[in-house]
């Protein structure tokens, strides 16, 4: 950055130099034919021509440089927004506000940090172009300063107002751009493209985009329009007065103030003066931007208080993970997605979840696992109280909608424990309890096949197929504490019913909480809890519930009426007392 700073303090000393050189040339000239005033005029147009190379071969050294700076900026701010959003509670990712401050900060950046040296080259240039102008003048006529400076006046304070007016717009229209940056993302996405064409949804999509487009531009064209008369008026204002200027040097000149030379060179200088006055509007106009962005950008990193992603090196054991009373409710939720719930795990257990759509399940998983903390309720290990943190060092999951990487098949299996990458047995063994080693043979690269068809040399995988992978990872990670939600929805019934028979002997040592609407895979669960609207309703082992006869018993017959073709049961409610 100070190469960039020095090569613009050269060019802006460069163009005072030029204007004294252009001075000599016309004083040369005009002074008569002689031999010495003549070469007096040919050294002087010598050394501008001289200052005009130096000057447009510092600005190319001064662009390079730019160049290259732009990338490593970008590369640490990006760095910056993503580290602190790797540490925002994942609470906060449920807040619209939260979204909008990313983008904010995100496009700070990639866009306006990256600019950063262009601004500080612009600014800097413009302002010591300015000054050597003025010391030039100051030798020539300095009665003019006052004048140049009335001239900027008009136009630096609308371009000040206008850009913090810019600046607020950007932040309103903020969701728009999510909203059209959502739009973009599903129709151009290979995995959107299916859907969007078998429902024939792209026109839709494409209008609402547009739509987007029409309203950031209604906006901006409001906004541009507010600006400017304000604009045109502050422009004719300094025009009006370097005008004036202009005709006080003719008068001068006429009237033998000063000698024509320096008349003619200061006409000269008065006119650079103008545009460069006209350019720092401009610069000003994109250095505030700018300068709000960054500051965006620095409040964005510096509210995350919370300490650095923790290294969660993998807990290996515990004696009972207990949960007292845990309720939570989502941010502007009417009821609590968890209410009063209380339960214990422990290694070599399996302990399900059932219970209708939206009654709480993974919810209680992001509790149990610490990616949540609980609104009340405590959370123990072996008795004492336990932070997110341990939770979560302690605890793998198998999401109901867990992600496919476009990645390696080793890094999807092995990125369930970054510490251990490169850990080959490891990986062999996860793919193996998973039953994911098949898969990966028939793969052209066996573990190093790139998954994801939008990538050089990608492949991709079925649905069930990607589902072992996911529990291959939740294997590689080999933490004591095991959820898997819905872990077999996209396999095969044999698969399925492998994974629930050597459940026991795979997860040995372990607890295993697992969310299932398949009554067949949670009736051999150690205890089932049934979650009714975030409460739980009935627990026991599957004879217990049976015997009970509620709302286990009827889910359990209502599924397996259906598998032996007979006559649906009638639900306890609606049975004669
Ligand atoms: N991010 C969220 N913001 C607000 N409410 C949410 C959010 N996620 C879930 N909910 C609500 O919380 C309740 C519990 O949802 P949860 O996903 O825990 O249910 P579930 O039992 O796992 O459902 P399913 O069987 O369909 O997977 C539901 O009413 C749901 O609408």
């Amino acid at each position: 950055m100070s190469i960039v700073l020095l090569l613009q303090i050269g060019q802006a000393m460069g163009v005072g130099g030029m204007l004294l050189a252009v001075r000599g040339v016309a004083g040369g000239l005009l002074a008569g034919h002689g031999s010495d005033d003549v070469s007096r005029a040919a050294v002087s147009a010598l050394v501008v021509m001289a200052l005009a190379l130096v000057n447009s071969t510092l600005n190319i050294v001064g662009l390079t440089h730019q160049s290259i700076l732009r990338v490593g900026i970008e590369r640490d701010a990006v760095e910056a927004v993503t580290s602190a959003t790797a540490r925002t509670d994942l609470l906060e990712f449920e807040e619209p506000g939260f979204h909008d401050r990313v983008r904010l900060a995100l496009a700070a950046a990639q866009v306006h940090a990256p600019n950063l040296p262009f601004t500080v080259m612009t600014v800097t240039r413009t302002a010591l172009t300015l000054v050597t102008v003025v010391i030039a003048l100051i030798a020539m006529a300095w009665w003019l300063l006052p004048l140049l400076l009335v001239a900027a006046l008009p136009s630096i304070r609308v371009a000040l107002l206008q850009q913090r007016a810019h600046f607020d717009l950007q932040r309103r229209l903020t969701e728009n751009q999510r909203t059209a940056g959502y739009l973009t993302q599903l129709l151009t996405g290979r995995d959107e493209a299916k859907e969007l064409r078998a429902f024939g949804l792209g026109r839709t999509f494409f209008d609402r985009l547009t739509a987007c487009y029409d309203r950031t531009l209604e906006a901006e064209v409001a906004f541009r329009r507010r600006f400017l008369w304000k604009e045109i008026r502050a422009r004719l204002a300094g025009h009006a007065v370097a005008a004036a200027a202009v005709g006080g040097l003719l008068l001068a000149a006429v009237t033998g103030v000063v000698d024509a030379p320096t008349a003619l060179t200061a006409l000269g200088g008065l006119l650079v003066g103008v545009q460069q006055g006209i350019m720092i509007t401009s610069v000003l106009r994109a250095s505030g931007d700018s300068l709000r962005y960054l500051r965006e950008l620095r409040r964005f990193t510096a509210e995350v208080t919370g300490p650095p992603a923790p290294p969660m090196a993998t807990r290996r054991s515990f004696g009972i993970l207990t949960a007292r009373n845990l309720s939570f409710a989502y941010p502007g939720a009417a009821r609590p997605a968890v209410d009063g719930v209380s339960l214990d795990l422990r290694p070599g257990e399996v302990v399900a979840l059932v219970g209708e759509n939206g009654s709480g399940k993974t919810t209680l998983t992001k509790l149990l696992t610490g990616l949540y903390s609980p609104g009340s309720g405590t959370l123990l290990v072996d008795g004492v109280p336990a932070m997110a943190a341990e939770l979560r060092a302690l605890s793998t999951v198998l999401f109901q909608d867990y992600l496919r990487y476009k990645l390696s098949v080793a890094e999807n299996i092995a990125l369930g424990d970054p510490a251990f990458l490169g850990d080959r047995g490891r990986l062999l063994e996860a793919a193996r309890r998973a039953g994911a080693a098949r898969i990966v043979a028939d793969l052209p690269d066996g573990y190093d096949t790139r998954l994801g068809a939008e990538f050089t040399g990608g492949t991709d995988l079925s649905l069930g197929q990607w589902q072992r992978i996911a529990l291959a990872r939740a294997f590689f990670r080999q933490a004591p504490f095991v959820v898997l939600d819905e872990p077999t929805a996209a396999m095969d019934a044999r698969a399925e019913a492998d994974l629930f028979a050597r459940m026991r002997e795979l997860f040995a040592e372990r607890a295993v909480l697992l969310i299932s609407h398949r009554f067949s895979s949670v009736r051999s669960a150690d205890r089932i809890h049934v979650l009714r609207r975030g409460r739980v309703v009935e627990a026991g082992t599957h004879d217990e519930l049976m015997a009970a006869d509620g709302i286990y018993a009827e889910s359990f017959r209502l599924q397996a009426a259906a598998y032996l073709d007979e006559p649906v049961p009638r639900p306890p409610s609606a049975r004669p007392a």
